[in-house]
């Protein structure tokens, strides 16, 4: 693919962005540093009350300062009724819902950038096929990567993909990328939302699986083939679903994987590391406001899995731990137990520069 000038395309001036959680609030800071202007929808009027008068998000993002010219409101449609793009920012399992809301009150061809990761548990659909059902005839992409929402809040060097549903969606790709990127939060523009989508989905679950492991006693040897083959059931149902080997060794892919499956900051990996000192899941879920995508999503991502005959095993494998009581050791056993056989690494194609 020839380079473009990625600078010279105008993309949209106004941005609203839907769900004010971590990612939310971080992704509203990155716009307004973007040039945008930025208006946030948070579900909870104590965070649009916070960010109005404290200047702050305390319940999902605290200790970061946000610009009087973040504007926050819990109606939907003040928050949409300008807005040249929407980036979609709750949960997998309440995105249906609300982008249902958001195509009431978006104006008609405004595109929307679906920012949440994981599969949808009724539908075994991506995100991006659920907002295609919920907003149909939108113009659509995905935006994914390896991002710590505090990090990239304190302006922190950042590397993400967008995705357009379309191949033929280049210059809405190109002018979301550009109206987006800043400085220190680089978007690369990628046409394999399957790629993408399976990654961000798929690594939440390894995620939980290396902080278990971390959290029994193992060490690097594990987190490491964890990662590894990790990213091989990353690839064989992306594949399945007519997605990109090459896409998944990207930011969304291995990129995601590796800062999620190594980092404490990661709820998904904290998660894991409390069960395996001997937590229970439901304890750790108690009464915290954030959500730990891999947990709902090792159902989803085996579902759909099984439905597709690809296997996971490490999926499974935290599946049976955290849904169907199996003891960490004997989940382990069986990981260990499976016949040995071949690695089948296949090249990638050249990478452009
Ligand atoms: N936090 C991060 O560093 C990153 C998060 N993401 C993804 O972004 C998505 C949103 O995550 P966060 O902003 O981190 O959330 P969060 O964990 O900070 O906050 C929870 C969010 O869920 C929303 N919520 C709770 N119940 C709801 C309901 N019934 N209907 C609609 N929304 C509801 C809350 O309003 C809040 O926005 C997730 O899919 C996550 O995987 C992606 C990249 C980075
Ligand atoms: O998606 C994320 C980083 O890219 C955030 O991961 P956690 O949800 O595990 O914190």
């Amino acid at each position: 693919m020839q380079r473009r000038d990625m600078q010279s395309e105008s993309g949209p001036e106004a941005v609203a962005v839907v769900g004010g959680g971590a990612w939310g609030t971080a992704l509203a800071l990155t716009a307004l540093r973007a040039g945008r202007r930025v208006t946030l929808w948070a579900r909870e009027p104590e965070v649009v009350e916070a960010i109005e008068r404290r200047r702050e998000n305390p319940v999902f993002l605290p200790g970061v300062a946000l610009p009087e010219s973040l504007i926050a409101s819990d109606d939907l449609a003040e928050v949409c009724a300008r807005a040249e793009a929407a980036l979609l920012v709750v949960p997998s399992q309440f995105l249906r819902a609300v982008a249902e809301q958001v195509e009431t009150v978006l104006p008609r061809g405004v595109p929307a950038i679906v920012c949440a990761k994981g599969i949808e548990r009724e539908t075994g659909l991506l995100m991006t096929q659920v907002v295609e059902q919920a907003m149909p005839g939108r113009p659509l992409a995905v935006l994914s990567g390896p991002t710590f929402a505090a990090e990239v809040a304190a302006d922190q060097p950042t590397a993400v993909t967008l995705a357009t549903a379309e191949k033929d969606e280049e210059t809405l790709a190109t002018q979301l990328a550009a109206a987006l990127s800043t400085p220190t939060f680089r978007i690369y523009v990628s046409h394999d939302p399957v790629g993408v989508e399976v990654g961000g989905a798929v690594k939440n679950v390894i995620a939980i699986a290396c902080g278990t492991a971390q959290g029994v006693g193992f060490g690097a040897n594990t987190r490491a083939a964890l990662i590894t083959r990790g990213l091989a059931e990353i690839k064989r149902l992306a594949e399945a679903l007519g997605g990109a080997r090459e896409t998944v060794s990207g930011l969304a892919g291995l990129g995601d994987l590796t800062l999620t499956c190594s980092s404490e900051q990661s709820r998904n990996f904290s998660f894991g590391l409390g069960l395996g000192r001997g937590q229970t899941a439901e304890a750790l879920l108690a009464g915290r406001p954030a959500v730990v995508e891999g947990v709902v999503n090792a159902v989803t991502v085996t579902d759909l899995a099984r439905k597709l005959g690809v296997e996971l095993p490490i999926c499974e494998a935290v599946r049976a731990v955290v849904h169907e009581g199996q003891p960490i050791p004997e989940a382990m056993a069986a990981l260990l137990r499976r016949p040995l056989t071949r690695e089948q690494v296949t090249l990638d194609s050249p990478i452009a520069p």
